[in-house]
C-alpha cells in the first residue's frame, strides 16, 4: 500500500489529481458516502471487507476516493509513513444529520478536538449521505482548499 499514497496529487493535462483517503467508524456511512458522490445515487450497501477504490471527477479535479474496510485500515496502519500524508487537508463529515440524535457539527468538533489541528487546513460538514445534502458543499471546500495549496 506504501506507494499509493506517495504522491497527493499532481497535474494531468490541466486538471489536478487528488488522492482522498476515507476513515471511519464501522457502519458511519464512508461507502454511502462514496457511491453517493460518484453516481449520484444512494446503494444499498454491505460492511466494506477490503477496500474500494473509485474515481471522483469534480471542479477539474479527479479524486481518488480510497474507502478502507476495518482490515484494510488495520494494514494500512502498519505501513504508511507519516511524509505520504505530509500537506494532506481534513475533511470531516458528520453524517447521518437525518438521525434523531445526530452529534452536530460543534459537538463533533469537540469530540475529536480538530480545533487543535493547528497545521493543516480542516473543515466540518453536517451530512446525510441518504438524502444526499451536505456532500458537494465539502468537495467544494476540498477543490479550493487543493487549488490553494497548489497556485
Ligand atoms: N439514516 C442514514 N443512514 C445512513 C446514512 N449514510 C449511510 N447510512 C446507512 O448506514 C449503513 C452503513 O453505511 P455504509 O456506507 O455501509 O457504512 P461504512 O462506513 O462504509 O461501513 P463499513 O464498511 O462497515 O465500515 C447503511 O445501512 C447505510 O444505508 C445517512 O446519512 N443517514
Ligand atoms: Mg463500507
Amino acid at each position: 500500500m506504501g506507494i499509493v499514497f506517495t504522491r497527493l496529487f499532481s497535474s494531468v493535462f490541466g486538471n489536478r489529481e487528488a488522492r482522498i483517503l476515507v476513515l471511519g467508524l464501522d457502519n458511519a456511512g464512508k461507502t454511502t458516502i462514496l457511491y453517493r458522490l460518484q453516481m449520484g445515487e444512494v446503494v444499498s450497501t454491505i460492511p466494506t471487507i477490503g477496500f474500494n477504490v473509485e474515481t471522483v471527477q469534480y471542479n477539474n479535479i479527479k479524486f481518488q476516493v480510497w474507502d478502507l474496510g476495518a482490515f484494510a485500515y488495520w494494514l494500512l496502519a502498519f505501513n504508511w509513513q507519516e511524509d505520504e500524508l505530509k500537506g494532506a487537508v481534513v475533511l470531516v463529515y458528520a453524517n447521518k444529520q437525518d438521525l434523531p440524535g445526530a452529534l452536530d457539527d460543534a459537538a463533533i468538533t469537540e469530540s475529536l478536538e480538530l480545533h487543535k489541528i493547528k497545521s493543516r487546513q480542516w473543515a466540518i460538514f453536517k451530512t446525510s449521505a441518504i438524502k444526499g445534502e451536505g456532500l458537494f458543499e465539502g468537495l467544494d471546500w476540498l477543490s479550493n482548499a487543493l487549488k490553494s495549496k497548489s497556485s
